[in-house]
């Protein structure tokens, strides 16, 4: 063992963790998104029950898949999530289903509130129904090319605190939501703490999409050698905020698995994580990195570290 500031330097995990199922379907339900919360809601539940008779233990949804992607809709459908029942019924209806139907849900997100501060906010359910996790999104998405597309998260939303990683009865699978995607030190990290599968709910617009939306989830897949989900909602040309849509499974050897357009649909796709290890075998780029030139710090560990 060397120092503590050396094992805060961490290389991704040569061993993966034992996931409880290594071959199963995940879908990835490309959602319309209306103004009316209701709707929304229920409409949800119905896509998550027909990719359960689908076949799938792993369901995802998009991000802000309950309310109009705009900062004057968010404070308006935003739910108290630690607060739970009435105060969010769109985490309700997923801990109920998941419960129900016996299924992981990886729920997109939704506007959360808690005191004065709004977030973006996916929330993970075990098959039981309980909130395994919570990931607030960490990189607030603020762009500005004149003329074509100028959205600035950081006028209403606060930037989550932490990375989010959680084991599950489908493998261990680190969270982020759309912008988070481009920062490639967050995947780097969910793979050294032995991530299968990062999953990115998110709505990438008709500006970046075309350009950067398959691009970065095959890159975050090849560069960690795991499986990339994203999950977009289906476009709506007369929204103010128009989805790219293109939701997408990902390969650890940068393999699109499933993909759509952008229409509303459930795209089904087979994940079986003894890929994981063969691609890690075919291109050992672990043991292939430069540790003496370079290094990840993982920031948390460190801090923990220091404290203990
Ligand atoms: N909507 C986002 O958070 C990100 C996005 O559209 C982009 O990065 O482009």
């Amino acid at each position: 063992m060397g120092s503590s500031a050396e094992q805060s330097r961490v290389p991704p995990s040569l061993q993966l963790p034992t996931s409880p199922v290594t071959k199963f379907k995940i879908a990835l339900c490309q959602l319309s998104v209306t103004a009316d919360k209701e709707r929304n809601i229920a409409h949800a539940r119905k896509a998550i029950e027909e990719a359960v008779e689908k076949g799938a233990q792993l369901v995802v949804l998009p991000e802000i898949w309950n309310s109009p992607y705009a900062n004057d809709s968010f404070p308006v459908y935003a739910e108290d999530i630690d607060a739970g029942g009435d105060a969010s019924p769109s985490t309700a209806m997923l801990s109920e289903v998941a419960r129900n139907l016996k299924v992981t849900i990886v729920g997109g997100s939704i506007p959360e509130r808690c005191g004065d501060k709004l977030y973006n906010a996916c929330c993970l359910f075990g098959k039981d129904g309980k909130l395994l996790a919570k990931h607030r999104k960490v990189h607030l998405f603020d762009i500005d090319i004149p003329g074509k597309i100028t959205f600035m998260e950081s006028k209403t939303l606060t930037a989550g605190e932490n990375p989010t990683i959680v084991d599950t009865d489908v493998g261990r699978i680190g969270i982020g939501i759309c912008y988070d995607i481009r920062f490639h030190e967050l995947a780097m990290l969910y793979a050294a703490r032995g991530a299968h599968l990062i999953c990115y709910p998110g709505a990438f617009n008709m500006t970046t999409g075309p350009l950067h939306w398959d691009l970065l989830q095959r890159a975050r897949a090849i560069d960690n050698q795991l499986y990339v989900a994203t999950c977009s909602p289906a476009r709506d040309a007369g929204a103010g905020y128009v989805a790219w849509g293109h939701s997408t499974l990902v390969g650890p050897f940068g393999e699109v698995l499933a993909t759509t357009e952008h229409d509303e649909a459930i795209i089904i796709g087979e994940i079986d994580y003894s890929l994981i290890e063969l691609r890690r075998t075919n291109l050992p780029l672990e043991k292939q990195r430069r540790g003496d030139l370079y290094q990840l710090v993982d920031v948390q560990r460190k801090k923990q570290q220091e404290t203990t």
